[in-house]
């Protein structure tokens, strides 16, 4: 596989929402883009950017390694800009979206970009509230050191599971604290005073099935 590239933007008044399932930045015409690796000639632009994580840090990635779950893990969605003019049409087909996926580790350093979000949270505690996060967003900054990826052809982990994303995992974690994992978990999936935590939102794997994983070792 060609070397994946992205050449992402740094933005301030990036939008932050509650959507009941857990925080979501949205970077729509954003002009940071994706390129290379398993996606051929096509140019994938970044749409939004989310995260999963569980009710303890033994649990929460939406991806194990030899059956290992990460504390949690961070999704960056691109559409497919080059064949398709919107991305609800790219959402239609199997090379629609690329999601990179980068696992957490739970460590003493508290991450400078998630801490970003996290200062955001308190302002978004409830289903369907919004506010501009005021720091400049790097999304190169989540990515790790470390750019070995495995890769496979599968779909939305959400409902309605569209089969239109090429996953592009990442093989080394970024590092964020337990306090900020915390803090996840504190966003309530209702919109009233009713508080009922956002404790764990991500799906468990599913079987592999005939799906050809690949690896690239950068
Ligand atoms: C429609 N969009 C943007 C999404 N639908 N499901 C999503 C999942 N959270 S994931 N994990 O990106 O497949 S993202
Ligand atoms: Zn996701």
């Amino acid at each position: 596989m060609k070397k994946l590239t992205f050449a992402y933007e740094s933005q301030s008044d990036l939008r932050i929402l509650n959507t009941g399932h857990g925080w979501k930045v949205e970077a729509p015409q954003s002009g940071s883009r994706l390129e290379g690796g398993p996606l051929g000639e096509d140019i994938y632009q970044l749409e939004q950017f989310h995260c999963h994580w569980g009710e303890t840090s033994a649990e929460g990635s939406e991806h194990t390694v030899d059956g290992r779950a990460y504390a949690g893990e961070l999704h960056l969605v691109h559409w497919n800009t080059t064949k398709y003019q919107s991305f609800a049409e790219a959402a239609q087909h199997p090379d629609g979206l690329a999601v990179l996926g980068v696992f957490f580790d739970v460590g003493n350093e508290s991450n400078d970009e998630i801490e970003k979000i996290v200062s955001t949270l308190s302002e978004i505690k409830f289903k369907g509230q919004f506010t501009d996060i005021p720091d400049v967003i790097d999304p190169t900054t989540f990515l790790p050191s470390g750019l070995g990826y495995w890769t496979y052809l599968g779909s939305l982990t959400t409902p309605p599971c569209n089969e239109c994303v090429i996953w592009i995992v990442y093989k080394e974690p970024i590092t964020v604290t337990e306090e900020q994992l915390v803090q996840f978990r504190c966003l309530s999936a209702c919109s009233g005073e009713a508080e009922e935590f956002i404790v764990k939102n991500y799906r468990p794997p599913q079987p592999l099935g005939n799906r050809a994983l690949r690896e690239c070792n950068a």
